[in-house]
């Protein structure tokens, strides 16, 4: 019989699909991995911004993983948009009980735009519940120094924030260099507690980037799924989303997604 590989996404649905649960579910797709979601928030949100945050009960979330974990299994879990404390801690017990080891955590905290999506105190039960669970975690810059309280403007610096990460128990860091003030290219740091490897391309300048962690991280549960190592799925990750910002869709009056059909179509021919 055919392997059929299982990933599952718990975030919060972005109802212009470029990030969250649809950027998720199409990256899963796009690398052949079958996608299941968990919702945590419903946005109102498009290219031009966020427009509405509304979370779910801790109780709704909780019996979509359990729905889940009692039929279906996954291979790989992935959380995004995670919003509060208690959700937190309610997806890191159910990541326990069914444990998923294969868990990439993107730390998202705030929208491109500037609307937070993750109270501030939860960043606390971020670090003390869910990061000693991850196989990989996938903060960009300013993610990274609210992690460790730290400044990050050098190589060096993201290389200090990837081991005090590994510290809080994490197995491998991506620290992403979207945010980095280099023109030229866009560079991410793997640290797998022993080694540091630099995954390099050309920056694209565009204003058509909304959702590129989202897909990336997706993109690396997907290929974690498929039985992949974390080098070789940062590696599939990398190459995804450059096709995916290069390839834009030029959609929305704003910061418009990626398209996620790109890394596909390029390599069909
Ligand atoms: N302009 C760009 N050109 C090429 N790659 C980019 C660009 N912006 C972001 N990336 C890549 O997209 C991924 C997401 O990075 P980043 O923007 O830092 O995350 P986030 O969306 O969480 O803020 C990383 O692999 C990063 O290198
Ligand atoms: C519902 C939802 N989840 C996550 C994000 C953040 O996505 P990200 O990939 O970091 O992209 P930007 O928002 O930074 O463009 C989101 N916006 N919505």
């Amino acid at each position: 019989m055919r392997n059929v590989y299982k990933a599952l996404t718990i975030a919060g649905s972005d109802s212009g699909g470029g990030a969250g649960i649809q950027a998720d579910l199409k990256t899963f797709q796009e690398l052949r991995v079958f996608g299941m979601s968990a919702l945590t928030a419903v946005t109102a949100q498009n290219t031009l911004g966020v427009q509405g945050v509304y979370p779910l009960s801790v109780e709704a979330v909780e019996q979509q993983i359990e729905s889940i974990g009692t039929d279906l299994g996954a291979d790989a879990v992935k959380t995004g948009m995670l919003f509060s404390a208690e959700i937190i801690q309610a997806v890191a017990a159910k990541v326990k009980q069914f444990g998923w080891n294969q868990l990439v955590v993107d730390p998202v905290m705030i929208a491109k735009g500037g609307a937070p999506l993750l109270q501030e105190e939860a960043v606390s039960a971020l670090k003390t519940h869910l990061l000693p669970l991850a196989m990989v975690i996938t903060p960009n810059i300013p993610e990274a120094e609210v992690l460790t309280g730290m400044t990050i403007r050098t190589i060096n610096d993201r290389h200090e924030a990837a081991k005090r990460l590994y510290e809080l128990g994490v197995k491998h860091v991506v620290i992403k260099g979207g945010h980095d003030d280099d023109d030229d290219e866009a560079v991410d740091v793997l640290y797998d507690g022993h080694e540091f490897s630099y995954f390099t391309s050309k920056r694209i300048e565009t204003n058509h980037t909304h959702g590129t962690g989202c897909t990336f991280a997706a993109a690396i549960t997907a290929e974690l799924a498929k039985g992949r190592s974390v080098k070789e799925a940062v590696q599939t990750a990398k190459a995804f989303i450059q096709a995916a910002i290069e390839h834009e869709l030029g959609i929305g009056h704003g910061h418009g997604p990626t398209n996620h059909w790109a890394y596909r179509q390029a390599n069909l021919s």
